[in-house]
């Protein structure tokens, strides 16, 4: 193997630190103004060149069959857009919490998106890559893209933003959220009036909320618990339709100081939030 037949790359979290519904499309696909925003914390995927056209996935999640994960799809979608006759062995570092609002998922497909187009020398532009991502989910655009930003449509109308780099203290309340069960409830708030973006920055993080905490909270009482717990110590919010939940802190020991306080039930880290993402510093130092 050649120094250039192999490539580790990271596939950072995301935050969504305010998400609003302003309406439905005709397929029934909810249509956001979310802004988007990266942690110092995730997988990680090393790529190995293979002649033989075949994607040799090292790592199987337990929850998720072989055809139908993320790395998988991105890198068949990768081979058939661009006929290429490489192969590679994938092996993924699962850190992050699946269904957790943290888009490890879509991290992962976006990173290999990327790390293939390297490896392959396939020559695509990133918004070519964004755009094969887009089949794949509507959180793939911006970890595609990679910087911190205000998404629209689904998600996947996006633009840049810098946004303040809080630390957080990320809570997993244990338990699995059903992101379709959150957009079907009769009751979600789909209604919310659209703001420019200019408003949404001005309003600065005192004024953010997620549309969906309170559907989430009725559905996973565990989710409620933990937002009420956090947030009496911080303020804190659910990310995307949960079940993560995170506070925001001035520093580093702050947050620690949090982290070190929460009940050994749940799971958590702590993490700075970066506008430009990890995958970006990793393909463009
Ligand atoms: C809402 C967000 C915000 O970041 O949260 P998280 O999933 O990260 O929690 C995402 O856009 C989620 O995107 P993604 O996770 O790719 O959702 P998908 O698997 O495509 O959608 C699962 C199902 O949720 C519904 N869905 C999803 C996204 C959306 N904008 N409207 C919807 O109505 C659809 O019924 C869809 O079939
Ligand atoms: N490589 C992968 N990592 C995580 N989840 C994956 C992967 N491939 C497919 N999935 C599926 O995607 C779903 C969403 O995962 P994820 O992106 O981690 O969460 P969320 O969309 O809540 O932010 C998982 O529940 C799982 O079924």
């Amino acid at each position: 193997m050649t120094e250039t037949s192999r490539l580790t790359l990271p596939a950072p979290a995301k935050l969504n630190r305010m998400l609003h519904i302003i309406g439905r499309r005709d397929d029934g696909y909810h249509l956001l103004q979310t802004l988007f925003q990266f942690l110092d914390r995730g997988d990680t995927l090393d790529f190995a060149w293979r002649d033989d056209g075949q994607i040799v996935l090292d790592t199987e999640l337990p929850e998720v069959a072989s055809d139908d994960n993320l790395v998988r799809r991105a890198a068949r979608r990768l081979q058939q857009r661009t006929g290429t006759s490489c192969g590679a062995r994938i092996r993924l570092h699962k850190t992050l919490p699946m269904g957790g609002g943290l888009g490890g998922g879509s991290s992962d497909a976006a990173t290999t998106l990327h790390g293939l187009n390297r490896l392959w020398r396939l020559g695509l532009t990133t918004p070519e890559l964004a755009e094969i991502g887009l089949g794949l989910g509507a959180d793939v655009p911006v970890f595609v893209h990679g910087h911190a930003a205000w998404g629209e449509g689904i998600g996947e109308r996006l633009t840049h933003v810098k946004l303040d780099c809080p630390w957080f203290v990320v809570v997993h309340p244990g338990v699995g959220v059903s992101t379709p069960a959150v957009f079907k409830a009769p009751e979600l708030t789909r209604n919310t009036p659209p703001i420019t973006i200019t408003r949404a920055l001005q309003g600065g993080a005192a004024s953010w909320r997620n549309d969906c905490e309170a559907t989430v909270r009725r559905l996973y009482p565990d989710v409620a618990r933990a937002l009420d717990w956090l947030g009496s110590k911080a303020p804190s919010m659910l990310t995307g339709t949960g079940a993560c939940v995170f506070a925001r802190l001035d520093s580093r020991e702050a947050a620690e100081s949090l982290a070190g306080e929460l009940p050994a039930s749940w799971q958590a880290f702590v993490a700075r939030g970066l506008n430009r993402s990890p995958l970006q510093d990793a393909l463009d130092p």
